[in-house]
């Protein structure tokens, strides 16, 4: 059996560079490494979210672009004071041919410097805004960090949103949006839950003004990962690229615009397939699974007369274009030469969200036999209701596998009013809501105080608690109910901070 031969619990990261591979998801590209092939199941994953997310930004305005993929180091220089921070991540490209280039080109690893230098020129007056453009491509980042697929890679695939308004409200109303445009692909598409917040002042983008944020939870080590971000640059990038507008209020004035930046990548992906996963393999929420019903044909062998056997054909050719007609992507596995068990393990290892089951005792009784992948569940259905009861059999998978998520996410938030308790709670896998001052200084002293120091020597690797420390995951939009925190008046929870706590802060350990 090809099956997956390490179990979550046992060792994650091996469990799910294996779930990758062997569901045919990726590839690891072998001759550079830090990339990756997406194979179609995974492609499939991010075409039906860029299809959702491609029709509900059309409906805003937004409009489709595709920019360079190289930037001079002159447009570089313009955002430098934030850039240098990211200076090591940058790949460059200084030959073509066996000829140097004069002036070197880094690829993109995000496009403002490409884009905005146009922006400047493309908006004079105020009725050229809103600008909203955006892009899909890829990126390059030379992570010098150990990648792995979807999570962290060198190259990924991402869409990239950049706008430009009259004022800050205006900004303001679509950084929003597109935040909550992002947690409906995790919660309509994906089944997960994410906490819709703000990043404080550490974690946000450095040449933003302030950055939304969508977080998502990990329930097999309890770390917390980012899924989504929709900056506000404010007039930052304006003032570095000049993009200035007439003041429609007072002639002769000039206004620089209030911009915002929004992404949304392949690691998404990466986070559906730890959460769902199982120790069987993938499971992944019929909503983008590219095959959402796998029929395995069962009960027929060599003793089978040719006549029964095209018999049986037929019964399985006209279920599956039933379902096809009722919109469920459903396949039939006539593989020869192995049994319905290898057919079973094959496809609960690539997710497939329904089996279906059909053999001459099926035919008599006139039902097709199902088993859940999320829940193992497995039961009968008439074959005269087959298009519908799937139908509604997927949509109940999806729910179930969202609300499972759900709870687990929510039982693992926890609410903690004494410094005591975090380290306990995170040792949980827990993330936890505390008061906080929001200070830069005061958040970098909890991350020292919550990394663990000795490397438990006698706990065995893979049972290990994590020994980073927690950073803010963001400041939730949604702030817990109780009195215990009175703003400007409740301490700071970090026992040597005199700061005053200003809202509740989710922290936790983080990818
Ligand atoms: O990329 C952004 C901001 C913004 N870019 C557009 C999409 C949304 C958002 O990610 C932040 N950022 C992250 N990483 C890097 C850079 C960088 O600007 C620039 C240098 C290389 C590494
Ligand atoms: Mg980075």
């Amino acid at each position: 059996i090809i099956g997956i031969t390490v179990s979550k619990d046992e060792n994650f990261p091996a469990w799910y560079q294996e779930v990758v591979l062997k569901a045919d998801m990726v590839e690891y590209y072998q001759e550079i490494s830090g990339f990756f092939v997406l194979r179609p199941l995974a492609m499939h994953v991010w075409n039906e979210i860029r299809k959702w997310f491609t029709a509900h930004i059309e409906g805003m305005g937004v409009d489709e672009v595709s920019f360079p993929l190289f930037l001079s180091s002159k447009s570089l220089e313009k955002e430098k004071d934030h850039v240098e921070g990211f200076a090591p991540e940058l790949a460059w490209v200084t030959k073509a041919g066996d000829k140097d280039l004069e002036v070197p080109v880094a690829i993109r690893p995000t496009s403002e410097a490409v884009m905005y230098p146009y922006y400047s020129k493309w908006i004079r007056s105020h009725r050229d805004l809103p600008l909203r453009l955006n892009q899909w491509n890829s990126v390059v980042r030379w992570e010098a960090k150990q990648t792995t697929p979807f999570l962290r890679t060198r190259e990924f695939l991402w869409q990239e949103g950049h706008t430009a308004h009259l004022t800050e409200d205006l900004a303001g109303k679509e950084v929003l949006e597109i935040l909550e445009l992002y947690a409906g692909v995790y919660e309509q598409l994906l089944a997960l839950p994410v906490v819709r917040g703000r990043k404080t002042e550490n974690e946000k983008f450095a040449g933003g003004y302030y950055t939304t944020t969508v977080e998502a939870y990990v329930p097999t080590n309890g770390r917390g990962i980012q899924g989504g971000t929709s900056h506000c640059l404010g007039q930052n990038f304006s003032k570095m690229f000049d993009i200035t507008v007439e003041d429609p209020g007072n002639k002769g004035s000039h206004i620089h615009v209030w911009q915002n930046s929004w992404g949304l990548s392949t690691r998404v992906i990466g986070v559906m397939v730890m959460v769902h996963g199982d120790d069987k393999g993938l499971v992944l929420p019929p909503r983008v699974a590219k095959v959402q019903t796998i029929l395995v044909p069962v009960g027929i062998n060599k003793s089978t007369t040719p006549g029964d056997r095209k018999n049986h054909e037929d019964q399985v050719a006209e279920i599956r274009a039933t379902l096809k007609k009722a919109g469920v992507r459903a396949e039939a596995d006539w593989r020869e030469g192995y049994t319905p068990a290898w057919k079973f393990n094959d496809w609960e290892l690539k997710g497939v969200p329904l089996r279906l089951e059909f053999g001459p005792k099926d035919a008599a009784k006139e039902v097709v036999s199902y088993a859940r992948r999320d829940t193992g569940e497995k039961g009968t259905i008439p074959i005269a209701d087959v298009g519908a009861k799937v139908t509604e059999l997927l949509e109940i998978i999806q729910k179930d596998m969202y609300s499972k998520a759900e709870t687990s996410f929510r039982e693992h938030r926890l609410k903690i009013t004494k410094w005591g308790d975090v380290l306990p709670a995170l040792d949980d896998k827990n993330v936890v809501l505390i008061p906080f001052c929001l200070d830069g200084k005061c958040e970098d002293r909890m991350k020292e105080l919550t990394t663990r120091v000795d490397d438990q020597p006698d706990v065995p690797e893979n049972h290990k608690l994590p020994s980073m420390g927690m950073k803010s995951l963001c400041i939730p939009f949604d702030q817990p109910a109780g009195d215990e925190l009175v703003p400007g008046e409740t301490a700071c929870l970090n026992p040597e901070c005199k700061g005053k706590a200003q809202s509740w802060v989710m922290f936790g350990r983080s990818y």
